[in-house]
């Protein structure tokens, strides 16, 4: 394969070859001076890691909540198995801190989201960010940070054989979440639970609802009446409720220890509930499978015979099952019954001891629930949950799985490849060094000022497969951000400080301050009509604080009276936009007391017992005709046009943009000479389709149509032949 993979030298990319210039200690320095944050030390983030070290960065802070489990071995290639267990952060720094005893490397083992861990100051002190994580959540939340700090992220994921990165670069590209990724596949409750037609709706009944409901006390899902039902008929929708009660009082058997109830005979009467009396049931429903039913009448469910169930509990109680059963063989529905008898007896007794545990216990809360979490990495729950859904896909006349089969859809794995992993990582880090150079004189061509020029998204093929383009990894050049964004686009967002004096009296001087003292602050430095025309909400808690209409709390301090601290949002809303003839994005301040605690270094300059904003520019004020037009008028905003395929990127529009640093107050987009670009034809297809748990998604907009690159854009190109 090492072999195979040779890189033309003309398609190095340029980035390499820069370093390799005159410029070589300049561009060193630099990088011996970046400070950066990786959140993530999984399979992207070893890799990346061992990269970044090795490429000498000054600062490395690596952050990761997780421990090493067995299963990370095979890819995180810095964990060994006596690692098992300890934090996967300290670990991965432990082993990469000799590579070069240069960089300096802090861990963290913590969840990113956590704002008392990880404050806005913390994440304040990085040059920019790296992402190496697996779940869109994390992912969001190191792009809003991103967002709220002007810090560049370079984002990148994995998912099997296909993999991506993308740098972001705040208010001048797409943030992470200017366009949507798509969420995990959910099915209609009528679909899982009476009108079953593939392994996965059977798996999911077995694992959401039948596991959920027999061992775990919480129900507030089921009980919900918001749910999908995916089905109008009331006869439906009330068997499927009543189906929900009875397998509760069915749990109440279970966890009922005072009597000495026959574990065997409750798992009778549960087999014989689950698939003979429902099913029944559910053949009564004349709407579910007559000729013209909504369902497939191939999948027509027969219960299953009483007495095989009978005789099989039966021949347990005399001979114990030594048969040997393969993971990866599809067992047959004999075995598939007979493990579920021994699995469900293996857990009733486990919930039993937790249940006895739990009411011994000295702190006995009554609202701590008991319960025994589906775990795929737990046999006893895997084997439960795989031969339950196995003995329903029989009743439904559906292809029973091997239990191996059943882990990867239950488990939502798609495997993880290393070679993947160490690929991203490798276009990651290179990305990296672009960021460095966005504002320093690293090339010494034409495009030494423009910041995005010089980034590009970069994909792998899919599923690993050449496209008609013969390339392995294709780059486009980042785009702008989406008019559209909530994220990036539709609202401002900025840092708002509240500094003590720097003499020992910053925590009384902080705390005398009044919400009418940040109001005249807001009206003085944005230039809004005046006091009237904001209104101030607490988005952590939902409360209004000021309004037009709403003075109460003007003279509250914003710290001992209103509670407002460190992590605090305040959404700033200009209601006068209609009487002052103005347009402007509500403003986002995520609120922060500046103490003795902040890292000298990164203290900010403003020591005063003061509000400090930031620099956002008063936004360009347009007349009402123009508004209007900047509403109705959709041909401003990129736009996928369904009928030809083309996205028009329209470097004309008029955007307006915030400016953090105070030093640019419009984009100003250098209109790409004419005969500096191409037309490039988009280098995905209509399947792109990637993983929405790693959040890898190509931009949508762009997979079908074409897109404007520049001739100077490099594609690093692997030659497989
Ligand atoms: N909110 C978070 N804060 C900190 N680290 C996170 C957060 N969310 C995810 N991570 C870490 O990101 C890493 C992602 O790595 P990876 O995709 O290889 O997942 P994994 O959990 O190591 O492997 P698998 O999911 O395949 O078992 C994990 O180590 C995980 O602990
Ligand atoms: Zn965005």
């Amino acid at each position: 394969m090492i072999e195979a993979v040779t890189q033309r030298r003309s398609n190095v990319p340029k980035i390499l070859n820069a370093f390799k210039n005159n410029n070589t200690s300049q561009h060193f320095s630099k990088l011996r001076d970046t400070k950066l944050l990786l959140v993530g030390a999984g399979g992207i983030g070893c890799e990346l890691l061992k990269d970044l070290v090795l490429l000498q960065y000054g600062e490395i802070h690596v952050v990761d909540l997780d421990t090493i489990d067995l299963s990370n071995l095979n890819r995180q290639f810095l964990f060994r198995h006596r690692d098992i267990k300890t934090p996967k952060s300290t670990t991965a720094v432990k082993a990469v801190e000799y590579f070069n005893t240069n960089t300096k490397l802090v861990a963290y083992q913590g969840n990113i989201m956590d704002p008392e861990i990880f404050t806005i100051d913390w994440f304040n002190q990085f040059d920019f960010f790296v992402n190496a994580l697996d779940n869109l959540q994390a992912r969001r939340y190191v792009n809003k940070m991103s967002q709220f700090l002007n810090k560049k992220l370079l984002e990148s994921g994995t998912s099997g054989f296909d993999g991506y990165i993308q740098p972001m670069v705040p208010h001048l590209t797409e943030c992470f979440d200017c366009t949507t990724k798509e969420l995990p596949k959910t099915f209609p409750v009528c679909t899982i639970r009476s009108t079953p037609s593939q392994p996965i709706h059977c798996i999911v009944w077995a694992k959401d609802f039948l596991f959920q409901q027999l061992f775990t006390s919480d129900t507030t899902i089921e009980n919900n009446n918001n749910h999908n039902f995916g089905s109008t008929d009331p006869k439906e929708i009330e068997r499927i409720k009543n189906e929900t009660n009875e397998l509760k009082s069915l749990q109440l058997e279970i966890t009922n220890t005072s009597t000495n109830n026959n574990i065997n005979q409750i798992i009778q009467h549960l087999l014989t509930k689950l698939f003979v009396q429902d099913i029944k049931k559910l053949l009564s429903i004349g709407t579910l499978y007559n000729n013209n039913s909504r369902s497939n009448n191939k999948n027509k469910p027969s219960p299953l015979s009483q007495e095989l169930i009978n005789d099989t509990i039966n021949k347990m109680k005399i001979n114990s099952n030594n048969k040997i059963l393969k993971l990866n063989n599809v067992w047959d529905i004999n075995d598939n019954l007979i493990r579920f008898i021994e699995v469900a007896h293996v857990l009733i007794k486990r919930y039993r001891k937790l249940l006895s545990l739990a009411s011994s216990s000295e702190n006995n809360n009554k609202d701590n629930e008991v319960c025994i979490e589906f775990d795929k990495d737990d046999q006893d729950t895997l084997e439960f949950v795989a031969t339950a859904a196995n003995l329903r896909s029989f009743v439904f006349n559906i292809p029973i799985l091997s239990i191996f089969d059943i882990k990867q859809i239950a488990g939502n794995i798609i495997p993880a490849i290393a070679t993947t992993n160490a690929i991203v990582a490798g276009l990651s880090s290179l990305s990296s060094l672009k960021f460095l150079t966005s504002s320093s004189t690293l090339y010494s061509d034409k495009d030494t000022n423009d910041i995005t020029s010089n980034l590009s998204i970069a994909f792998t093929a899919k599923a690993g497969k050449l496209g008609n383009n013969n390339k392995y990894i294709t780059t486009t050049q980042v785009t702008k951000p989406n008019q559209n964004c909530v994220v990036c686009s539709t609202v401002m967002r900025g840092l708002l400080k509240i500094a003590e004096d720097g003499n020992g009296n910053g925590a009384d001087s902080c705390n005398s301050i009044v919400l009418s003292d940040l109001i005249d602050n807001l009206v003085s430095k944005y230039g809004y009509t005046n006091a009237e025309s904001i209104s101030i909400m607490d988005i952590n808690s939902g409360r209004l604080l000021y309004d037009a209409d709403f003075d109460d709390l003007l003279n509250k301090t914003l710290i001992r009276d209103l509670k407002i601290s460190n992590g605090n949002i305040l959404l700033i809303t200009d209601e006068d936009g209609n009487d002052a003839g103005k347009f402007r994005k509500p403003l986002e301040l995520y609120f922060q007391i500046c103490n003795d605690n902040i890292n000298a270094d990164h203290k900010p300059s403003l020591i005063l017992p003061d509000i400090e904003l930031p620099l956002v520019k008063p936004l360009k004020s347009i007349s009402m005709d123009e508004t209007t037009d900047i509403n109705d008028n959709k041909s401003q905003i990129k736009e996928y046009d369904e009928d030809n395929g083309v996205i028009d990127i329209d470097d004309s529009d008029d955007e307006l943009i915030m400016d953090f640093n105070g030093d640019a107050d419009e984009e100003e987009e250098e209109e790409e000479e004419e005969g500096n670009t191409t037309k490039h034809s988009i280098l995905y297809d209509d399947e792109t389709d990637i993983s929405a748990e790693t959040g890898i998604e190509p931009p949508t907009k762009k997979t079908r149509g074409e897109i404007r690159q520049s001739k100077d854009h490099e594609d690093v190109i692997i030659d497989l032949d």
